[in-house]
């Protein structure tokens, strides 16, 4: 018996050897991918490659590509590599590059690095995730959406969703609390896109504890569990995709499909035309031409119309612009007043911009004023430069790439990082890169730079399409806050400000709380 137990360990034994020399033996052969490419890479380790400060969380994805960003600049390098457990990815350092990469060599990298599968995750079918010629079809369909022409349609249901905002602001000054400035755009902009997108009054401003504020917020939950789904959608879509696992949480899932139902049966029973992308996207589900300067009808007259866009696609694309447009702007809101209320000198001259030319447009908040408030888009690039809310660029090489002036080859289904926020913050293109300086922004100073240096909003044909709403809610956000209330720094806000490692949006990990005073 004893015999028969000892021989049973030493066959177990033998065989965890052998498993185990064969997980190594792999290992090191997929560490080898960069070498035989002759790219520099960090020296990665077993089991996480490179990443092993961005899976334990000790480091944000924008702060981990800086890093290497830096090491590859460092030793003069236009490119390396790196490992993500063992998936290379290849990371561009030269600005040229990144232009080849991200536009002028677009037909090679086509689509984003994330999964899709819309039985299993009937959500992800959205524009950010398509892939090839769908991906093509709807970025055409969609574009009409978001003209200047639909941004002025839209624009006053942005200032109806300001008059929440002084409320809530008024009650903090009144009872002298501290701010938790996030929290509090972060709402207005939950509202802006929930009616915007979804046509519905969420009610967040009033209510923090609204349906949608809270699926909004769990989205973008930074628990262990959430961090680490998002981290393999980035970098391990097939994982999703060969599991037929979901990456977005069921309730969440089931919450966004049932708003979007109730809201089509509800406006199509009932023939209601609203001004939002929900319209546009219900005439685009219903074959109905968008036009540029009026609303159009809800239905299309010839029965036999061809739906151009699904019930499950029309649902994504709510979901999409909801989520890639609320925490955005959220953050840049964020960051540009904690900077204005660390130099107090900069929030006046803004105020005083505002201040201008809302007196030349009667005191209103119009499309045409925020158009004119040159100093504010100075504001917001320079905050969009130093707080990039999506710090990496993602592509996958869907066209074997020669890299130019190199030997370097990328087989079809290559990943490329491009680091956003170590280019954003390389002293060769933006010098004392810590400084929070508007006038980088000056016609002079941008048309002085390389147009790589600064890509907040993406570039080329994926490049973010709805920039101008991102803009245009974040300028709304501001010139309300900032007519109405001086701020300074309240000091639960942590100096330095840290970043929260477990949000791909940048964030601030302790939050950003200010003090405000009402300006009479
Ligand atoms: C400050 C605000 C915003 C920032 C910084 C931002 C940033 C980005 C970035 C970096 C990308 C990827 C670009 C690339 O890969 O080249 C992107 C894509 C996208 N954004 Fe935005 N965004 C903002 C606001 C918005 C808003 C308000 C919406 C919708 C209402 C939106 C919808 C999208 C969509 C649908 C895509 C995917 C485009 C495609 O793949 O064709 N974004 N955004």
């Amino acid at each position: 018996m004893i015999f028969f137990a000892e021989s049973l360990l030493l066959d177990l034994s033998a065989v965890l050897v052998v498993l185990a020399t064969t997980f190594i033996v792999f290992y090191k052969w997929c560490f080898s991918h960069w070498k035989s490419k002759g790219v520099f890479c960090l020296k990665p380790s077993i089991p996480f490659g490179n990443a092993g400060e961005l899976v334990l969380q000790k480091r944000t994805i924008g702060l981990e590509f800086k890093h290497v960003y830096d090491e590859f600049k460092k030793r003069g390098l236009k490119y390396g590599g790196y490992y993500f457990f063992m998936r290379p990815l290849f990371v561009p350092v030269d600005l040229d590059l990144v232009k080849h990469i991200m536009a002028k060599d677009f037909a090679h990298f086509t689509d984003h690095v994330i999964h899709i599968n819309e039985q299993s995750d009937p959500l992800s079918v959205h524009l950010f995730s398509l892939k090839g010629q769908k991906w093509k079809g709807l970025r055409a369909k969609l574009t009409p959406t978001f003209t200047s022409g639909k941004m002025r349609m839209m624009f006053q249901t942005l200032v109806d969703c300001s008059t929440g905002l002084v409320n809530v602001m008024d009650k903090f000054v009144m009872e002298k609390q501290a701010i938790d400035i996030k929290e509090i755009v972060g709402r207005f902009t939950t509202d802006i896109i929930g009616s915007c997108a979804f046509g519905i009054d969420c009610s967040s401003l009033k209510n923090p504890d609204s349906e949608f504020r809270q699926y909004g917020k769990k989205f973008f939950d930074t628990s262990v569990k959430d961090s680490i789904v998002r981290l393999l959608t980035l970098t391990a879509p097939e994982i999703f995709t060969v599991l037929r696992l979901s990456s977005h949480r069921k309730d969440v899932t089931n919450f966004f499909m049932n708003v979007v139902r109730q809201t089509v049966n509800y406006r199509e029973e009932n023939n209601i035309v609203r001004k939002d992308f929900m319209h546009l996207l219900l005439q685009l589900k219903n074959n109905v031409k968008i036009t540029e300067n009026d609303l159009g009808d809800l239905k299309s007259n010839k029965s036999d119309a061809e739906a151009a866009l699904s019930m499950t696609e029309l649902a994504a694309q709510c979901f999409v612009f909801f989520i890639a447009g609320f925490e955005t702007s959220s953050t840049t809101s964020t960051f540009c007043l904690y900077e204005l209320s660390k130099n107090t000198e900069l929030q006046q001259n803004l105020r005083d911009e505002i201040n201008r030319v809302l007196e030349k447009h009667n005191g209103k908040i119009t499309y045409d004023a925020m158009m004119e408030m040159v100093y504010m888009d100075k504001c917001i690039n320079e905050t969009l430069r130093k707080y990039p809310p999506v710090p990496v660029h993602t592509r996958e090489c869907t066209k074997t790439y020669n890299v130019p002036n190199s030997n370097v080859v990328l087989k079809k289904g290559s990943f490329v990082f491009i680091p956003v926020m170590g280019i954003q913050h390389d002293p060769e293109y933006f010098p004392d890169p810590d400084k929070f300086d508007p006038e980088r922004f000056s016609e002079e100073n941008k048309a002085n730079r390389h147009s790589a240096a600064w890509t907040p909003f993406g570039d080329g044909p994926r490049a973010c399409i709805g920039l101008r709403f991102g803009v245009m809610q974040t300028k709304v956000g501001l010139t309300v806050l900032l007519k109405n209330y001086k701020f300074t720094l309240n000091p639960r806000t942590a100096s330095p400000l840290t970043l929260e490692p477990g949000s791909f949006v940048l964030a601030a990990s302790t939050g950003v709380w200010l003090n405000a005073e009402k300006i009479s």
